[in-house]
């Protein structure tokens, strides 16, 4: 393509001509966006949409609404674009042809649209169309909203490493793939890697890039100055896909420490110290980022490993690689899941003997399976009940106490941790698991039968319920997480285990009911095999088992941490899994079709709380279910949530 043979000068850029005035395109088109304007039913918010600028592609008959600014170049101006047509958003770049008047600009466009229009892949933003008039040259693409990795690292000054893994797999992904078609990028900078709303990277910007004519070519000059410009480049000895090698080092150095690896006062300064291969990383750098930076720098292009070796680099597993990341981080660093901490068998420090624990413990827990019971729901909700087999015994618990057979006979008493010593006996009535069920007889014998439809639903529950859980009886105990994100295990020798919501804080109650607190960091050493079997626990729960329903909770305040709500006992029968927590709530979670009851007693009152099929939890206050009643579903469930609480109470006593 070449931006004189483009189609005759057909669009108009209202940049410059106001709608009303000088206006030559057909009739159609301003109706056609002042329609869409008026649109209520417009799902896109037409605020961002300045009516009197309209750009109108007569190649493929499309009209654009110019909307909001989204980033300036050396060139462009990039602009949202929606397409009135198919009400899509795209990002235009829009180039003024007085800023490309000379050959070499001129050049560089011709290059970007020939090089990207045939890119296709997830992390290279797309390319949709391109087009001109009189004033301006267009290139439409995939729209990026959340910016660039520079707009970042403004906000943020450094990245985390698990971050700069998730983004640099990424990059290294479409890197590998550009280069496979025989291109070069020869820009790859922070500014020229994009974010979309999904938080996916892009590459963008193919201004600088060439295309390889044939195996072992090496190209002499680079026009316009690349940022992170490789020693070969900068010494015109000829250069190739090896210097985006270079550039990807320096964006990993740079989203690392905040600034690039040779930055300097000057530019001249900047070249010696990138020919001299003078720069250094901080001991704040891991092993693994350290060494990937290195191998990426390596002064002899030859020396550097290609895209496809970098991609199984040791970076990319030696710590912790979130799968994707919340937009959050464009403005704070992310809180990464407490396993992000597990120990890697090459940095544990233990003696071989616990190693050997370590890696046993996670083969095991690979062996994960899920119940064949609940083969006939669909996949993404297969997800909350799941057994784990494993037949050997850890060898310092106890052999585990027998889990309630499948049938619906009252339990026998589990072995379960005591509560704490200052609050033994000392629990409000309220949240006896006897007074539960008195309330819970008053209700279901007062409350109309065969309501049709439920009372109105609260807005602010403050219910706190058993979210995921994972049954490893067989072996070590009984994994929970609660939906104020607290995670726990109830060990098998009746020992328990609970971990604050940002994983810092550890509890431990021992099988005499003695408490030791603890961080994370500083882990007794007699506690360590717990410990790290909790955050197996908490890993699985994360990566297997999706949430056991959609409720809103508020979260316990990260201050003063302690963990006033456990699970306390748990039991299974053939229809169900029954959880009681410490604060007296109770749990009924069905096996067959995924529903869940709960019963709670918070702040005065009691509450019943229905999480249906399609995971939507409503909390009913039970003051209100016994003046209105309410639907059969939830009367049958509580019928049978009252049976399982008086099971409850004739085995453990009246005062559980
Ligand atoms: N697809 C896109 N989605 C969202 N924003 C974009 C997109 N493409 C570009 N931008 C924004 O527009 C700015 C200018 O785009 P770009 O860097 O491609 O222009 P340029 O003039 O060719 O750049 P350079 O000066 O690097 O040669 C970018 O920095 C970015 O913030």
């Amino acid at each position: 393509m070449s931006v004189d043979v483009l189609p005759p000068n057909t669009g108009h850029n209202i940049n410059s001509y106001p709608v009303t005035v000088n206006d030559t395109r057909p009739r159609h088109i301003d109706s056609r966006a002042r329609r869409k304007l008026a649109d209520p039913n417009n799902r896109i918010n037409m605020v961002h949409f300045d009516p009197n600028y309209i750009i109108y592609d007569s190649t493929t008959d499309t009209t654009y609404l110019r909307g909001r600014l989204l980033g300036k170049g050396g060139f462009a101006r990039c602009y949202e674009l929606l397409d009135l047509n198919s009400n899509k958003i795209y990002a235009g770049k829009i180039i003024a042809k007085t800023r490309i008047a000379k050959p070499h600009q001129r050049q560089k466009i011709v290059r970007e649209v020939e090089l990207h229009r045939d890119l296709k892949h997830k992390h290279v933003v797309e390319f949709h169309s391109y087009f001109e008039d009189d004033e301006n040259v267009y290139i439409v693409l995939e729209n990026c909203p959340r910016k660039s990795l520079v707009h970042m690292l403004k906000q943020r000054k450094v990245l985390t490493e698990p971050e700069v893994r998730c983004h640099l797999k990424q990059l290294v992904e479409a890197v590998k793939y550009v280069h496979n078609q025989n291109i070069i990028h020869r820009d790859l900078k922070l500014g020229n890697m994009l974010l979309n709303d999904h938080m996916e990277l892009k590459i963008a910007d193919f201004g600088l890039a060439t295309r390889i004519g044939y195996e072992g070519e090496k190209k002499m000059t680079v026009c316009g100055t690349p940022n992170y410009i490789a020693p070969e480049v900068l010494q015109k000895r000829g250069h190739s896909f090896e210097a985006d090698v270079w550039a990807l080092g320096c964006v990993t150095y740079a989203l690392l420490l905040g600034r690039p690896p040779f930055e300097t006062s000057t530019l001249k300064e900047t070249y010696v110290r990138i020919t001299s291969n003078n720069y250094s990383i901080p001991q704040t750098v891991s092993q693994g980022a350290k060494s990937f930076i290195q191998k990426c720098l390596r002064h002899d292009p030859d020396q550097r490993p290609t895209v496809e070796e970098l991609l199984s680099d040791d970076f990319f597993t030696s710590g912790f690689m979130p799968k994707s990341l919340p937009s959050t981080c464009c403005t704070n660093a992310p809180k990464f899941p407490v396993y992000a901490r597990l120990p890697r068998p090459k940095s544990y420090a233990v003696s071989d003997s616990k190693q050997d624990q370590v890696d046993r413990i996670t083969s095991s827990m690979r062996k994960i399976e899920i119940q064949p019971k609940q083969d006939h729901l669909k996949p993404d909700k297969v997800v909350d009940v799941v057994r784990m087999t494993s037949p050997a015994a850890f060898p310092a618990i106890k052999s585990p106490i027998r889990e309630l057979e499948r049938s619906d006979s009252p339990p026998y008493s589990r072995g379960t941790s005591e509560s704490p010593p200052y609050s033994r006996g000392t629990s409000p009535k309220p949240r006896c698991a006897s007074t539960l069920l008195d309330v819970l007889n008053t209700c279901l014998e007062h409350m109309p039968k065969d309501t049709s439809f439920n009372p109105m639903p609260l807005n602010d529950p403050t219910v706190v319920w058993v979210t995921k859980w994972v049954d490893y009886s067989n072996k070590y105990g009984f994994g929970f997480q609660l939906s104020n994100d607290v995670m726990g295990v109830l060990f098998n020798d009746t020992s328990r285990i609970v971990m604050s919501p940002d994983g810092r804080a550890v509890q431990y109650y021992d099988i005499t009911g003695k408490l030791s607190t603890f961080t994370i960091e500083c882990v007794p050493e007699e506690l360590e095999k717990k410990t790290t079997l909790l955050l197996y626990f908490a890993r699985y729960m994360d990566e297997h088992l999706i949430q056991g329903g959609n409720v809103e909770l508020s979260k316990d305040s990260d201050d003063m941490w302690y963990a006033h709500t456990y699970l306390k006992k748990w039991f299974r029968t053939n229809k169900a899994i029954v959880l009681y927590l410490s604060d007296g709530t109770l749990q009924v979670n069905f096996f067959d079709d995924h529903t869940k009851i709960i019963m709670s007693y918070v702040k005065n009152d009691y509450y019943v709380t229905y999480i249906d099929q399609d995971r939507n939890a409503n909390t009913y206050c039970m003051v209100h279910l016994i003046q209105d009643g309410c639907k059969h579903d939830i009367i049958e469930r509580m019928v049978f949530a009252k049976s399982m609480l008086k099971n409850l109470v004739d085995i453990e006593g009246a005062d559980i």
